[in-house]
C-alpha cells in the first residue's frame, strides 16, 4: 500500500523531511547523540567522513572508524525528537521512498546512544558510565504505538504504584538489545543500570529553581524504588523512546551515558568534555 504524501513527507530532493537524508547516506550502525556539536566529537575519531548534513538539530555524518561504516546523528533533546529520528531512520532503511511502499525484506539497524545523564544512586558516581539494561519511560511516547507485547508490565505497575501520583502517565518499561548490552557489560568503568527518561530537565527530574514541584518526593521515590532487587540508576531524556521505537521497528538499541551529575550527593562533573570523549572512544572500539 502506497503511503500518502502527508504521512511520509519527502523534501523536493527526495530526502526524508526532518533528517534530510537519502537511504544511501546511512550506515547499518548508527550512533545517536543529543548535542549537534557532539557529532563531530565522535567523527573526529574517524579515518574518513563521506557525508555530512544538518537540518535543525539533526546533524548527521557518515564515515569510517577502523574500516567500519558508522553514521552519527544528533537527536536534540527529548523523546519528541526521538519519534522523528527513529521513524525517519526506519523509513530510510525499510520503506522504498520512490514507490512509498514498505520493502519486502526488512533490515535491522544497530542504534547506540552516547549521552549524558544524572545518577540517582550514590554508588554510581560522577564521571562513571552507565549502560542501560532497561529504560523506564515517563514520557508516554510509546503509548501511542501498538507496543504492549514489548513492555514489562509488572515492572511498570510496580513503579507506577510506588510513585502513587495519578496525574502521571503509567511509565512504559523496555529492555535494551541483549547482544549489544553484553558487548559493553564486561567493562569495569561501565555500570549496568536502569535508566528513567522524562520529558524535562527541571521539575520532571525533580530540580527546583524558583517554583515548587507538584511532588517534592519524586526523586526520593525514584531513588528508593526497588523491584526484585532492581533499582533506577539514572535520569535523562531520550533512552526510553530509543528503546521503545527500536523494539517495535525491529532494530537493536543500547544507551550508554556519561554520568555528569549525581543527584544523591549534589555533585557535578568537572571534566564533562574529557568524560564524553572517553565514552565515545570506548564505544567505537567495542563496535569494531
Ligand atoms: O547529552 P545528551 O545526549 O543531550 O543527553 C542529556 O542531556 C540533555 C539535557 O541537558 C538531554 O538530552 C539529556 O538526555
Ligand atoms: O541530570 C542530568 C544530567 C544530564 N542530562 C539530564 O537529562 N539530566
Amino acid at each position: 500500500m502506497k503511503i500518502k504524501e502527508s504521512e511520509l513527507i519527502l523534501n523536493p530532493d527526495g530526502s526524508v523531511y526532518h533528517l534530510q537524508l537519502h537511504p544511501e547516506n546511512i550506515a547499518e550502525t548508527i550512533i545517536t547523540v543529543g548535542d549537534p556539536d557532539r557529532v563531530s566529537t565522535v567523527t573526529n575519531f574517524f579515518e574518513s567522513i563521506e557525508f555530512s548534513t544538518q537540518k535543525r538539530e539533526f546533524h548527521t555524518q557518515t564515515g569510517y572508524y577502523k574500516n567500519k561504516r558508522i553514521t552519527v546523528i544528533s537527536t536534540g533533546i527529548g523523546t519528541d525528537n526521538i519519534d522523528i529520528v527513529l521513524n525517519e531512520l526506519d523509513a530510510l532503511a525499510n520503506i522504498d521512498l520512490k514507490t512509498r511502499t514498505v520493502k519486502n525484506e526488512l533490515s535491522s539497524l544497530d542504534i547506540i546512544r552516547i549521552g549524558t545523564s544524572g545518577s540517582l544512586q550514590e554508588n554510581i558516581p560522577v564521571d562513571s558510565f552507565v549502560a542501560s539494561k532497561k529504560a523506564v519511560g515517563f514520557d508516554s511516547l510509546l503509548h501511542y504505538y501498538k507496543s504492549e507485547k514489548f513492555q514489562d508490565n509488572e515492572f511498570s505497575s510496580a513503579i507506577h504504584n510506588h510513585l502513587s501520583n495519578e496525574r502521571l502517565a503509567k511509565p512504559y518499561v523496555i529492555n535494551s538489545d541483549d547482544n549489544l548490552f553484553d558487548l559493553f557489560s564486561n567493562n569495569e568503568k561501565i555500570h549496568a543500570g536502569i535508566t528513567a527518561t522524562n520529558v524535562g530537565f527541571y521539575a520532571p527530574q525533580g530540580r527546583v529553581l524558583r517554583v515548587k514541584l507538584s511532588d517534592e518526593k519524586f526523586v526520593d521515590k525514584l531513588q528508593s524504588f526497588n523491584y526484585q532487587n532492581q533499582q533506577i540508576t539514572n535520569l535523562e531524556m531520550e533512552t526510553s523512546g530509543i528503546y521503545g521505537l527500536s523494539k517495535i521497528f525491529g532494530h537493536r538499541a543500547l544507551s550508554l551515558n556519561a554520568i555528569i551529575a549525581n543527584r544523591a550527593t549534589g555533585e557535578f562533573s568537572k571534566k564533562g568534555k574529557e568524560l564524553i570523549e572517553e565514552l565515545i572512544e570506548l564505544t567505537l572500539n567495542k563496535l569494531v
